[in-house]
């Protein structure tokens, strides 16, 4: 894809998967808070905060290219799971997670001044039955720490996953077809 924009992430993951897909990029700041509003739905919530990471991002640029912004997070049982805050956390949210299936959903934002445009993707991931030793030897791999519900599709959690149904980009953290056809069309209403 011949195009140059900024990336509004610290996350090397979404880094790799935009390189994957030949898209030229910058990296810029975009600190937000990230908190769930009172009554907001998974899916507007992790919107909003894709949405955000764009629009910081591009406050921060010098406003020449389109900003990506991206968000990820776990659903189950109508909780919103985020990265783990330390290994009590990790392990109730993979506790939650064993044995049965959950949504992935991620976002993804551009935002060039009052152009913006967004996409939410959402993948079911399969866990088998995870005994306590699992959870401990994954804790102790140290994988969990920074990925939303406190694993990684890409890593060695990839052996408790039985089926997904989706994106599996999207899961690691930018859905590549879907981010594609996102910067193209976004593209395309700029420049008309
Ligand atoms: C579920 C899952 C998440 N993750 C990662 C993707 C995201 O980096 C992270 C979810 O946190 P995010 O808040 O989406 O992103 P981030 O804080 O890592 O990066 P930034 O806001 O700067 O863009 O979890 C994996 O790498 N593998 C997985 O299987």
């Amino acid at each position: 894809m011949n195009v140059s924009i900024y990336l509004a992430s610290s996350s090397p993951r979404r880094s790799e998967l935009l390189n994957q897909i030949g898209v030229l990029f910058d990296r810029v700041k975009a600190a937000i808070e990230e908190k769930p509003e009172t009554g907001e739905s998974a899916q507007d919530y992790v919107l909003r905060l894709a949405l955000q990471k764009a629009q910081a991002g591009f406050k921060n640029s010098d406003k020449e290219r389109p900003v990506l912004g991206a968000d990820t997070i776990i659903v189950i049982d109508q909780k919103i799971l985020e990265k783990p805050r330390d290994k009590k956390h990790a392990r109730e949210m993979l506790q939650l997670l064993s044995g049965r299936v959950h949504q992935v959903f991620t976002a993804v934002a551009l935002v060039q001044g009052v152009y913006t445009k967004s996409t939410l993707v959402k993948t079911e991931v399969s866990f088998k039955k995870l005994s306590e030793q699992d959870i401990s030897d994954y804790w102790r791999s140290g994988e969990p720490v920074g990925k939303a519900a406190g694993y990684a599709i890409q890593g060695i959690a990839g052996k408790f996953i039985n089926n997904i149904s989706g994106s599996y980009s999207g899961v690691v953290g930018l859905p590549l077809f879907e981010t594609a056809e996102l910067i193209r069309e976004f593209m395309e209403e700029v420049n008309h």
